[in-house]
């Protein structure tokens, strides 16, 4: 059953199918031979399959009859409009099932990078759309709308509007879930390119000096390699409508004698645009996409998952740097090493997740007090560390005094609802020219112990 989400999306789709179809048959159509430049309703029917399955179909049939209907039924027999209208509607709602198949069986990831762009050619926009523009075609020609001669011309005119409607909807798409996560650039930049954008096409328009549209294509080229493909791909399509629009009013640099000619210039242009474009901006995405998995990855190998805050690993050599830094330049460090007191008790009492609660706890009241130049990690199971850049003895016993007190004050809350109390012992030590970075710790773990066997719950220093 659709969600309440789903009745809307298709609905709100419908419309927006039926106004795309409307304004391709107006706005878009290239006059007087009446060639509709640009048929978006391909592409939104596409993404309605693609995304709802089979519930779309009523959905795309509906606005796809109503917007082609008028026109088939000009000066005709009420049946033989509806029945042509029907063909029309069965070819233009076959050519996006057909595609999900064939995307579905050869290219189930979609399209992912550049190079999955051909096969989307071929699966998603040829063989689909050369199917419905074909069946369109002879509909049009048994129902002696087009003559036998013009049949050739109008299947390779619906087949690159409808091709052309696909790209510029699809692309914007697979872009969508990258609409809100990053512009890798601030908004500005966007907001920049925009009106860059429109200042080209309006300069076009008012001076009639065209060579200006052709500086919208380096435009978007450079802009791809800052902005997401979600907004490179809609100030793309915005720009081609733009442009498609101009040509379908007789003005623009494709304009020639033979209206045929003009349409087939500016389709190249407008195709080999969106298509550079596109793959640009697909190739850029999967950089980005590797780049932050890389990122993650690294942040992931330094980071304690339970806690969030540095493992180990991630510490060791930080110790290192810092007893290196003091020995070179003659200044101190402190560090810190503490341990939760009676924990295999608390696990016994309480649970193992109600014990991971207390080291998150544990965890949270250090990053409390650790100072930004400070670095706190998780060492061991119920074992931390901290580590404090130029601080002496007395100031690290201050700030230690200060996490075993609020550790002991607040209990842990649990997911059943316990309250869990837990206490802390703590061992510290402060570089005093020892011989290595693991003697510091070592003499910070002597005073740890020291502190489990005099009473546990107390802060204490070496020597
Ligand atoms: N819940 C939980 N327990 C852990 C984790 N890692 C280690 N432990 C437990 O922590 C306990 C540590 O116990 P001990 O080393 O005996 O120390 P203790 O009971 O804290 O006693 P003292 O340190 O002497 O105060 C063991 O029972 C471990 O199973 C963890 O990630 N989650």
């Amino acid at each position: 059953m659709p969600t309440k989400r789903d009745w809307f999306g298709l609905i709100a789709s419908s419309i927006l199918y039926y106004l795309t179809a409307r304004a391709g048959m107006t706005l878009f159509s290239f006059q007087p031979a009446n060639i509709t430049l640009i048929w978006l309703p391909s592409g939104i029917g596409l993404v309605m399959v693609l995304t709802w399955g089979l519930k779309a179909v009523p959905f795309v049939v509906l606005p796809d009859f109503l917007a082609n209907f008028p026109g088939l039924l000009e000066g005709r027999p009420w049946s033989s409009a509806v029945f042509h209208t029907s063909i029309s509607t069965i070819a233009d709602t076959l050519a996006p099932l057909l595609a999900t198949q064939l995307m579905g069986r050869f290219m189930k990831e979609g399209v992912q990078d550049a190079k999955d762009l051909i096969w989307f050619l071929l699966y998603g926009c040829a063989i689909p759309v050369g199917l419905s523009s074909t069946l369109l075609s002879l509909n049009l020609l048994t129902g002696h709308y087009i003559e036998s001669a013009a049949v050739f011309d109008f299947i390779k005119m619906l087949f690159f509007a409808d091709c052309l409607g696909i790209l510029l909807v699809y692309q914007i798409y697979i872009g969508w879930p990258d609409a809100k996560s990053l512009v890798w650039r601030p908004y500005q930049t966007l907001v920049g390119v925009g009106i860059l954008l429109a200042f080209l096409l309006m300069a076009g328009v008012s001076t009639k000096q065209w060579w200006t549209y052709y500086l919208i294509l380096p435009a978007l080229v450079i802009a791809a390699f800052e902005i997401n493909l979600f907004y490179i791909a809609t100030l793309s399509s915005l720009s081609m409508l733009a442009m498609i629009l101009t040509t379908a009013h007789g003005l623009g640099p494709f304009i020639a004698d033979d209206p045929q000619e003009a349409n087939a210039e500016m389709m190249a242009y407008v195709i080999s645009a969106v298509l550079t474009i596109f793959g640009l901006s697909l190739q850029n995405s999967q950089l980005h996409r590797t780049e932050n998995d890389k990122r993650k990855a690294e942040q992931e190998a330094q980071h304690d998952p339970m806690t969030e805050i540095l493992n180990r690993r991630a510490f060791m050599p930080l110790l290192q740097q810092s007893y290196e830094h003091a020995q070179a330049h003659g200044s101190t460090y402190s560090v810190a090493i503490l341990d939760i007191d009676d924990f295999k008790s608390i696990n016994d009492r309480y649970g193992h997740a109600a014990g991971d609660m207390v080291i998150k706890h544990m965890a949270s009241t250090i990053q409390k007090y650790c100072p930004e130049q400070g670095y706190a990690a998780r060492i061991g199971g119920e074992e931390f560390a901290i580590l404090l850049p130029n601080t002496h003895a007395i100031e690290a016993y201050q700030r230690m005094e200060q996490i075993r007190i609020d550790f002991m004050d607040t209990l842990t809350p649990c997911e059943d609802g316990q309250l869990v109390a837990a206490t802390v012992s703590i061992g510290i030590a402060c570089y005093q020219g020892q011989s290595g970075a693991n003697q510091v710790l070592g003499d910070a773990d002597a005073a740890l112990y020291r502190a489990k066997g005099s009473g546990r719950n107390q802060v204490l220093c070496s020597p």
